[in-house]
């Protein structure tokens, strides 16, 4: 018989990427393609979901063209997906009513504030593990459905379907057949009930959302449906997996007991410690989520979700032209000894996990004459850094356990710099493993279980293989005088908030 791959689709924030793997675990083929960012208005960001759908079509035939392989030998596809970004579409025609309402656009803070402000956070929080924020997907939807003409309407009558990515994308690519999403996903949707496992009709009622709109949530690892054959050169190949992106990074790092934990260190960071069958309920600020559906039973995990990583380079790249690419940041901050005591607090979006603080903006501390770009760079590692402690730091408060080691991975964390810092800044062995690209590993993983490819979780650790492991090297005096520094550049942003 041919050799037989599995392929990931990741729909990520900025571009879509289709991985081929083989039976290693190994990457023989790939594309990727960028969309567009539309910012309607200050702080809103918004995607076209047609043109994601295209990019994911491309990128598919792209891959296997690229690997020479033959469509017949897909023997399963996998979806990871940006998580709560939401869009809803007619169910009749299958065109959306508007754009996706991305993960980051602010434009339902003051619905969320609302909320907050007549008291509604403690039993959502109790129910869903999360935040009255205006990151997760229910206010996105009551937005949708208040703004745009007609919808709540229609939305009524059963004429729409709503959906985050991945429930598009299986819509999508099944021929409008199957409306479903998986439990990693639905958890991020502030409408879900992570401990029922069900839709909640209270949380529905509060946001004001239709039943109806809603898909069946399935485990993470299991056929949905097929992929139309025109699609993929003739090829009806199973739909086997789907998983929000960092609950994908997740189970593609092999954290799959208690205790192990990963951090991606992409356009946000996001560290996640996986807590088995126990939801673990955050007194620091975090989250608490749902790992994946497998095997008939759902696993729990910590999430530390910071909104801004890799961006605050993108930021020096493309707002402040010091850098003609992002790897040039470490040969930057390389050129000087320190951070001379310059600070940087990334708010741009206002600052996520621990301190949920959406009024606040970002800020530039500690500068002297003698500051250059040097230490400008350094300032920008340096934050993904802290940021990463304040997170391990109430994680490991929550858990009532002290990390061993953190599995990194991401774009960002390509930077040797960075990953030296974060280790010394923790005072915790990173490991960065050879397969960068674990939150597409974690699809195809899954999807490969559901279709028999691996035999179990025991395989895929064994794949697992690192590629540089990065020990702490600092002297703690230095270490705490470092971290000392960031924590009042913080208190001193969060006093600072603009009108
Ligand atoms: N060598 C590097 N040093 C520092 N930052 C980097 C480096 N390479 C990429 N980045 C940053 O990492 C991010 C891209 O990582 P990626 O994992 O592809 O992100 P995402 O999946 O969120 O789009 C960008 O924000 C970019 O600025
Ligand atoms: O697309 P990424 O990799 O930036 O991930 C986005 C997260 O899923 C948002 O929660």
């Amino acid at each position: 018989m041919d050799t037989q791959y599995i392929i990931a689709i990741d729909q990520g924030t900025t571009s879509t990427r289709s991985m081929v793997f083989d039976h290693a675990g190994a990457v023989v083929a790939q594309a990727q393609r960028e969309f567009t960012q539309h910012f309607p208005q200050p702080g809103w960001v918004e995607h076209d979901a047609e043109e994601i759908f295209t990019s994911v079509l491309l990128t598919l035939t792209e891959a296997l063209q690229r690997g020479h392989i033959d469509a017949a030998q897909v023997a399963a596809i996998g979806i990871t997906n940006q998580r709560e970004t939401v869009l809803i579409w007619d169910k009749a025609s299958g065109r959306p009513i508007h754009h996706a309402i991305v993960w980051q656009s602010r434009q339902t803070v003051s619905i969320c504030n609302a909320l907050k402000a007549a008291g509604h956070e403690p039993y959502v929080h109790a129910r869903t593990g999360l935040r009255l924020d205006a990151y997760f997907s229910a206010s996105k939807l009551q937005w949708l459905l208040e703004q745009v003409p007609g919808a709540r309407e229609r939305a009524e009558l059963g004429e729409l379907l709503c959906g985050t990515i991945d429930t598009w994308l299986v819509w999508k690519l099944s021929g409008g057949k199957v409306h479903v999403t998986d439990y990693s996903n639905a958890s991020r949707t502030l409408l879900f009930n992570i401990h029922t496992l069900q839709w909640d009709d209270e949380l529905l009622r509060l946001f004001g959302i239709p039943r109806a709109l809603l898909p069946e949530v399935r485990g993470s690892s299991e056929v949905y449906g097929h992929i139309r054959p025109e699609y993929l050169f003739g090829h009806a190949a199973p739909l086997a997996a789907i998983a929000g992106d960092q609950q994908a990074a997740l189970f593609g790092q092999g954290c799959f007991t208690p205790g192990m934990a990963k951090n991606t260190y992409g356009t946000g960071c996001f560290m996640l410690m996986h807590t088995g069958s126990k939801a673990v309920d955050s007194q620091h600020g975090l989250l608490t989520t749902i790992a994946w559906g497998l095997d008939g039973q759902v696993d729990y995990a910590l999430e530390g979700s910071v909104f801004v990583a890799g961006s605050a380079i993108q930021w020096l790249r493309d707002g402040l032209g010091l850098l003609d690419h992002a790897a040039d940041s470490e040969a930057l901050a390389a050129s000087v000894p320190d951070n001379g005591g310059v600070y940087l607090v990334p708010a741009f979006v206002g600052l996520g996990a621990p301190y949920w603080r959406s009024d606040v903006r970002a800020a530039l501390f500690g500068m002297t004459r003698g500051t250059g770009k040097g230490q400008l760079a350094r300032a920008a590692l340096e934050c993904m850094a802290y940021q990463t402690r304040d997170v391990l730091a109430a994680m490991q408060a929550d858990a009532g356990i002290a990390l061993t080691e953190l599995r990194a991975d991401g774009g960002a964390i390509a930077n040797n710099l960075l990953a030296q810092f974060q280790s010394d800044i923790l005072n915790v062995p990173l490991l960065r493993p050879r397969v960068a690209e674990t939150t597409a590993l974690g699809a195809a993983s899954l999807a490969g279980l559901a279709v028999g490819f691996w035999s179990g979780r025991d395989e895929l650790a064994r794949q697992w293989q690192l590629d540089r492991r990065f020990e702490p090297a600092m002297d703690a005096d230095e270490r705490e005088r470092l971290y000392a520094g960031w924590q009042r550049a913080v208190q001193a942003a969060l006093v600072f908030t603009p009108d």
